[in-house]
């Protein structure tokens, strides 16, 4: 177009907006502008932008889980710099995109861009507040596309993600921590504990009735819902330390192929991130407090909160900063904890608390539908101790010893870690480990004896 053309095109805009300005009516002109607003924006500006960010509140985005999953494939073929990430003890490495980079992906025809983005950010207004790494996938794409997107290619995107995910599926062991530099509530490791319902060594007739326990509650989701219960099921383990509560929830996950989140309860500030916490947990997963004995220390925390109301000025600095460092989970937030309203949010959980002090629990905690199931987890007998022999020695239960540490089982009380021990310093050799162990059962049954017959003497004497 030369200059005189211009000029003309120009010329003629300058007229149609008087005439426009001046004979259309205010409707009529203020729907024109509308329309060339629409056209302008249709041409010059036609992307529209979807961002996924990995945390809300201190929970992971399921949504960003999965397009990191989605796109954890496709990203090698399309993306100039990436990520090679393997968690520890896990299988297989990933890539993932470095921040800024793009990737096009190509759904139904419909082209669309994905730009990871990793930027740092305040946890806070104050001065003081943490700075944490805010990550967040963008998708963009034409204006036009933005009913497929929305009701065809994100649902596409999300089943794509469960299906890669259940290929590619790692038990993950989640801790809670105070807050990580991501800001989140878990942090995840991969499990890999080696503890199976076949190596552990308990009594054969509680190890299958532990199994018909787990297989009837993961297969029961219809009864569940028929009766209107959360598909839950509490397991209180109790019993002396040793004798195999920790190894029999690895097992538990390893059978059920579930994830574990090992929840310390003297690090959740209180209630409220309690519920927080259990909220953000997923499906399929076993939520644990080991220790439950020793993780609510409820005599000093009414002391605390006693002292806090009773404050005097002045004292104020000191009794927050305790209130910060110490945490104010109560009794009730528990007791919320096992059956309140955030159980019925989702899919399967088991809980487990475990304890070497069952008489120290407030009866509220144990009763059934908070903990369906106690275990007691005892000292090893004879049935457990061929399963130990078997695991560390290969022996299938013919020894001639066997007899004999049978016997002394019957009366010495001795822990399978202890067991476990003994057989680990001579597993090479059958004959020396049995040995060992009968040795060791031998000077406990000698301790005890000795033990014994002191308090028979020194009862004979105050008689
Ligand atoms: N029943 C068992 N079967 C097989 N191994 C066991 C068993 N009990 C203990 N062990 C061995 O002893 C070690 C410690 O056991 P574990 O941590 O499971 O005991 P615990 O009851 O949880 O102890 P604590 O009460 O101190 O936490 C395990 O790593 C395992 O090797």
């Amino acid at each position: 177009m030369d200059w005189q053309s211009l000029g003309s095109v120009l010329a003629s805009i300058v007229f149609l907006r008087e005439i426009l300005h001046n004979y259309l009516p205010p409707q009529v002109r203020d729907a024109i502008n509308r329309l060339t607003k629409k056209l302008f924006t249709f041409f010059f500006h036609p992307n529209i932008s979807i961002i996924v960010e990995e945390n809300a509140s201190g929970h992971t985005n399921e949504p960003y889980e999965a397009i990191q999953t989605y796109l954890a494939p496709k990203c090698y073929a399309s993306a100039n710099v990436l990520k090679l990430w393997k968690g520890k003890n896990s299988r297989s490495h990933t890539f993932s995109m470095d921040s800024h980079q793009k990737l096009t992906d190509l759904y139904k025809g419909v082209p669309l861009q994905w730009t990871f983005h990793c930027t740092q950010k305040k946890s806070g207004d104050q001065p003081y507040s943490q700075t944490y790494e805010n990550r967040y996938f963008e998708l963009s794409f034409h204006r036009k596309y933005r009913d497929i997107v929305s009701n065809s290619y994100i649902p596409y995107v999300i089943t794509e993600a469960e299906q890669l995910a259940m290929k590619n599926r790692e038990m993950k062991l989640y801790v809670n921590k105070i807050s990580d530099r991501y800001n989140r509530l878990w942090s995840s490791v991969t499990l890999s504990h080696p503890s199976t319902l076949h190596t552990l060594a308990i009594d054969p007739k509680l190890k299958s009735e532990i199994k018909d326990d787990l297989t009837r509650f993961v297969n029961r989701k219809e009864f569940y819902r028929g009766v209107g219960r959360s598909w839950k099921r509490g397991y209180l383990l109790y019993g002396p330390p040793g004798t195999g509560k920790t190894s029999l929830i690895a097992a538990i996950a390893n059978f059920l192929d579930f994830d574990i989140y090992d929840l310390e309860l003297r690090t959740v500030r209180d209630n409220s991130q309690l519920r927080e916490l259990l909220t953000s947990t997923k499906s399929k997963s076993i939520i644990v407090v080991e220790d439950i004995d020793c993780s609510l220390d409820l005599t000093n925390r009414r002391v605390m909160e006693k002292e806090k109301r009773e404050e005097k000025p002045g004292q104020r600095e000191k009794t927050d900063e305790a209130a910060f460092t110490t945490s104010l989970v109560s009794l009730s937030g528990v007791l919320n904890f096992v059956d309140g309203l955030w159980s019925s949010c989702g899919g399967e959980r088991i809980m487990i608390f475990t304890t070497n002090h069952k008489e120290n629990l407030d009866p509220a905690l144990l009763r059934p539908g908070r903990m369906d199931k106690h275990i007691l987890l005892s000292y090893c007998e004879f049935e457990a101790f061929k399963i130990l022999a078997n695991n560390y020695c290969g022996l299938s239960g013919e020894h001639p010893l066997m007899k004999e540490v049978e016997e002394a089982l019957r009366v010495v009380q001795v822990t399978p870690a202890e067991i476990a021990e003994l057989f680990m310093g001579s597993c090479d050799d059958p004959d020396l480990a049995m040995e060992t162990v009968l040795e060791d059962l031998q000077k406990r049954q000698a301790i005890k004896n000795e033990s014994l017959k002191f308090n028979l003497d020194f009862e004979i004497l105050r008689s």
